[in-house]
């Protein structure tokens, strides 16, 4: 398949690493240089973390590292329970939560929200322009498979051509299978200034691997 390749893009590509469990992990990412990390708010996750282990995680993250509180349909009780014991620097949904949600979450907390949707063909890039107006940031991901039990961390990918020369009024992020060795020429395709990973970064489904987030994030820096 040809892609388009994207104009030559300026800056460094930001690293999302979600699902950390321990603060060895958390000081792996922040070291290898991870701009965000992402704490796992959802109970059928292998990811998900417990109220005082999130707040150890989100105090270990030295200053600059943002720290994004994934959510699945929350409820508001959810959310306060989280909010009011981790300190927390963007919200990030992950469920169906339509655009009238996604404004009175970022309202109701005056958190950045982070959105994600996921893709596997042209309608779900449009279904996609409905947050530009309510979210800080997309979260552009691939679609669950059929029977997966998780809405994200499946470390499944998608046509990353569908975002090929596209323009975003709100800064975006790439997911969905990505790993050390295809994650180059993912940002190459799509023009991904942000990435974020999970299972392509774990040696067994909820354990990161630091070695893996140090390749992980060296191969970002090396994307052209
Ligand atoms: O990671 C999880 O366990 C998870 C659970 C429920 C909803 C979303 C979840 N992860 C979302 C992420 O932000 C992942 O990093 C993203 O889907 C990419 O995952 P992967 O394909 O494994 O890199």
């Amino acid at each position: 398949m040809a892609f388009r390749v994207n104009p030559r893009p300026t800056g460094p590509v930001r690293v999302k690493v979600c699902g950390l469990t321990t603060e060895a992990q958390v000081e792996a990412a922040a070291s290898a240089g991870a701009a965000y990390i992402g704490l796992v708010f959802y109970s059928r996750s292998p990811r998900s973390l417990a109220l005082p282990v999130a707040r150890d995680l989100a105090l270990a993250a030295p200053v600059g590292v943002a720290k994004v509180a994934l959510f699945v349909d929350p409820s508001d009780a959810e959310v306060d329970a989280v909010l009011d014991t981790v300190p927390i620097d963007m919200v990030q949904l992950h469920g169906h939560e339509p655009p009238d949600r996604v404004a009175e979450i970022r309202e109701r907390w005056g958190l950045p929200v982070m959105k994600a949707v996921g893709i596997s063909g042209p309608e779900d890039v449009a279904r996609a322009r409905a947050y530009e107006a309510v979210a800080d940031q997309l979260l552009l991901d691939a679609k669950a498979p059929a029977g997966s039990t998780l809405p994200g961390g499946n470390g499944v990918s998608f046509d990353w051509g569908l975002l090929s020369g596209l323009s975003w009024s709100r800064p975006w992020m790439l997911a969905g299978g990505l790993g050390p060795r295809n994650v180059a020429e993912a940002v190459r395709v799509s023009g991904a200034r942000q990435v974020d990973v999970s299972s392509g970064v774990e040696s067994a489904p909820g354990i990161k691997d630091s070695d893996l987030i140090r390749a992980f994030v060296g191969a970002v820096a090396s994307a052209r």
